[in-house]
């Protein structure tokens, strides 16, 4: 059993809501404790994992958002930097799902969200336990 902590940005609530069930279904069917925190949006995603890790609580981690385009430049700056620091992250050794969806429309959102269909709250829970796992096989 390992303990994992889901990062969520609630900015389109119902969405994440959808993201957070497939994610925690996937860890507690793994045998998993699962925790959520909650952050305003997708950019705060990575900075709350950084301090949450450095507390040694956790052993994993998954994070859980929705950016959907908009009119401005703005979607590529929280959708690329959002991916790029919990890439940094996770070449830094911290198992880390990146389940942070970055779509055009509301509607490409739920069909990825809904666990029913795409599951990508499941999948990057899958892809935290998987880095879990490698920690593990590479320890010693
Ligand atoms: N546009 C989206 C955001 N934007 C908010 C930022 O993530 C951040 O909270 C703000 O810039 C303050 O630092 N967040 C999402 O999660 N999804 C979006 O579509
Ligand atoms: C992340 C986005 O693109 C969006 O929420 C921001 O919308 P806009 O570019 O229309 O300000």
């Amino acid at each position: 059993m390992a303990r994992f902590l889901i990062v969520e940005a609630r900015f389109y609530a119902h969405l994440n809501d959808m993201l957070v069930a497939g994610a925690r279904s996937a860890l507690e069917a793994a045998g998993h404790e699962v925790e959520v925190l909650t952050v305003p949006g997708a950019l705060e995603i990575p900075g709350a994992i950084a301090l949450a890790a450095e507390s040694g609580q956790y052993d994993g981690f998954v994070a859980i958002g929705v950016v959907i385009r908009g009119e401005t430049y703005h979607f590529e700056i929280v959708a690329g930097e959002s991916a790029r620091a919990i890439m940094a992250l996770t070449m830094d050794g911290i198992a880390i799902g990146n389940g942070i969806l970055t779509v055009e429309s509301e509607e490409q959102a739920i069909v990825r969200a809904d666990a029913a269909q795409k599951d990508k709250g499941g999948e990057a829970a899958k892809a935290a336990m998987a880095l879990l796992d490698l920690q593990s096989k590479f320890a010693g």
